[in-house]
Parts: C-alpha cells; structure tokens; sequence
C-alpha cells in the first residue's frame, strides 16, 4: 500500500515521515530523490542547462538557487522544469518500490496534489500548519526571505483545496501531538490493509 504524504513548504512534511520511520515504515522521499537525480543524471543536467542556461550548473552540481529563483516566478518555466524531474524521481521511486517488503510505505512529495501523484496512492495525508508557524519555522531553518518563501507557496495549491482530496490531515502545532497522531494513522493504516 502506498501513503503518500504531502504538505504545503514547511508545513512538517519530512518531520512526519521521520515519525514513520521510527515505527520501521519505509519511507521515500521525492524532494531527496529529485536533488540526487540532479547531480547523477546527465540526462538531467543537459535538459536542465538548455532549459536555463550554463548558470544552472556551474559545475558538475546544480546552482539551487539560481535555480529556484528562475521558476518560482514563472509558472511555465516551472512546468518545464517539472517535467524534467517527476518522470525521472517517478521511474526511481517504482525501482525502489519493488525492492520493499512492508505493510505499507510512504511516499512524502511537496506537490503530490498539483502533480496528480496522488492518483498513484492508495491513501494519502495532509500535514497543515498555520501560516505564520510556517513561515517562522523556515526563516529559523534556513534563513530564508519571507518573498522567497511567499513565492513558492503561490505555486503551491491552499490547504483548503488540498483537505477536499486527503484521506487523513495531521496538524502540525505541537510536536508531541504529532506524533501521538502518527501512531494513530499507523494504526488504522495497518487495519485498513487487512479489510
Ligand atoms: C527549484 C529547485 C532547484 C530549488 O531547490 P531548493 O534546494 O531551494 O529547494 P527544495 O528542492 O529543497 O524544495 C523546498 C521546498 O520548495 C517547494 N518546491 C520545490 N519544488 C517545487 C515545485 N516544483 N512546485 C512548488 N513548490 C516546490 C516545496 O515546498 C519544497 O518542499 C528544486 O526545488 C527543484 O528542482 N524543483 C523542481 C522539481 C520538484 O518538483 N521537486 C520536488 C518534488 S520531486
Ligand atoms: N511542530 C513543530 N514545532 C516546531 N518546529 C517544527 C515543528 N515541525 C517542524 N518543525 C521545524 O520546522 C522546519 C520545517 O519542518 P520540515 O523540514 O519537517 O518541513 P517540510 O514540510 O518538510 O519543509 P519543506 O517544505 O521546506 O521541505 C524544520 O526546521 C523542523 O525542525
């Protein structure tokens, strides 16, 4: 069974799937799989600098935010790139896939919902958060600028839209509540594997 699991920019995704992890889930990692892919696959970087230029990648490793700041503001060439590196991380993910051996897995994507993975789960969660604790949590992780971090969350669908697709929700506010509500999900995930 694959969970898929999802989450708006620093809403906890990867939080929560270390709280799977501990419970012996395996658990892979689009946004992981997709860095990995960038600096292995010279298909990849090829597409990559015709699509924007040699600054992309100076060297034999991509320029992130370069990168980052050429798509975040262009819908298209965002699109562009997305389709350089969902078929490569989906084609990844079912070679991992096929190597697994557990009640379920799950599969943590940043656009699951707006990428239509969700199509190739068969539950997925939602993990929110308040906006502000977002946007806090990210300027103390990385530093970032609260425009940079606006500009992502416009290419990113509203949890209000995402909440009408999700199976499961975990509220991220309190870390100890999370995970309480992890083992939970863990739970009705094994029994519903059973029905
Ligand atoms: C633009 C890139 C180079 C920026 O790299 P950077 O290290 O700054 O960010 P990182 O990849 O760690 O992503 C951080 C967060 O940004 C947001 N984000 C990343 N990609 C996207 C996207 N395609 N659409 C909307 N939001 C995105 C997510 O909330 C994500 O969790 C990188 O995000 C990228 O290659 N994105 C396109 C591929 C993609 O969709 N990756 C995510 C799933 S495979
Ligand atoms: N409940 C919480 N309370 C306080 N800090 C938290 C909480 N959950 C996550 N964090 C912190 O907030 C930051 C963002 O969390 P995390 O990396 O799990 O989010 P993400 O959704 O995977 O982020 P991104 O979208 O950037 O990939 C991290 O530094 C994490 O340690």
């Amino acid at each position: 069974m694959v969970v898929g699991l999802t989450g708006g920019i620093g809403s906890g995704k990867t939080t929560v799937a270390n709280f799977f992890r501990e419970l012996g889930i395996p658990v892979y990692i689009a946004d992981e799989a997709g860095k990995r892919l960038m600096l292995s696959s010279e298909e990849i970087k090829k597409e990559v600098r015709e699509l924007f230029g040699e600054q992309a990648y100076p060297g034999d490793e991509p320029d992130r935010k370069y990168i980052a700041s050429q798509v975040f503001n262009d819908s298209e060439k965002l699109e562009a790139l997305n389709n350089i590196i969902h078929p490569a991380v989906a084609a990844d993910f079912q070679r991992w896939l096929s190597r697994q051996n557990a009640p379920y897995i799950i599969y943590e994507a940043a656009i699951l919902f707006e990428s239509g993975g969700n199509e190739k789960c068969d539950r997925t969660i939602l993990v929110t958060a308040p906006h502000d604790e977002k946007i806090k949590r990210l300027q103390f992780r990385d530093n970032s600028e609260i425009e940079e971090i606006e500009a992502r969350m416009a290419n990113q669908w509203s949890d209000e839209k995402k909440l009408k697709l999700a199976d499961f929700q975990i509220k991220n506010t309190d870390l100890a509540l999370t995970k309480s509500q992890v083992e939970e999900l863990h739970e009705i995930l094994l029994n519903s594997r059973k029905n």
